[in-house]
């Protein structure tokens, strides 16, 4: 995922385009705002919902070959993947179908997952730290809050 680093701008822009079957769509809706909420609360960015295709970071449900050079891979394994900021396909968010996405501690937890995935579509990269949101393997933390103090440093290194 060749991007920048960072976005050049505060307020960051995102649409919703194909749903999963696994939530109601208010409930993805809603995941999804608190996901982004969690950055917005540690940093001075603000994230503001589109309803049209060339927002900044478009969210999507997608299984298998989707379009872009990295495949989904059925059910486990790679749960979802986000490019770096950019323009484009930058900063874009895809979620595996293939999991069961839930909002809860059964399957895999939406806003948990988002919350990371949108750590990469901000610019960071993955931590060392079991505490941060940003270490590479999932865990459905229930904390409302994820970000450990490495998180909130870092974002703020970069904006
Ligand atoms: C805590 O949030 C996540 C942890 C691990 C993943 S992942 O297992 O899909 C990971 C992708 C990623 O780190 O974003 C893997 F490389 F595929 C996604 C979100
Ligand atoms: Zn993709
Ligand atoms: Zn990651």
């Amino acid at each position: 995922h060749i991007q920048g680093t960072r976005w050049n701008k505060n307020v960051i822009t995102y649409s919703i385009g194909r749903y999963t079957r696994d939530l109601p769509r208010n409930t993805v809706d809603s995941l999804v705002e608190s996901a982004f909420s969690v950055w917005a609360r540690a940093s001075s960015l603000t994230f503001v919902r589109s309803h049209t295709r060339n927002a900044d970071i478009m969210v999507e449900f997608v299984t298998n070959e989707h379009g872009d050079f990295y495949p989904f891979d059925g059910p486990r394994g790679t749960l979802a993947h986000a490019f770096g900021p950019g323009l484009g396909i930058g900063g874009d968010t895809h979620f595996d179908d293939d999991e069961y996405w839930t909002a809860g501690r059964t399957g895999f937890n939406l806003f948990v997952v988002a919350a990371h995935e949108f750590g990469h579509a901000l610019g960071l990269k993955h931590s060392r730290n079991r505490e941060s949101l940003m270490y590479p393997t999932y865990k459905s933390s229930s904390s409302a809050n994820l970000l450990s103090i490495e998180d909130v440093a870092n974002i703020n290194a970069l904006y």
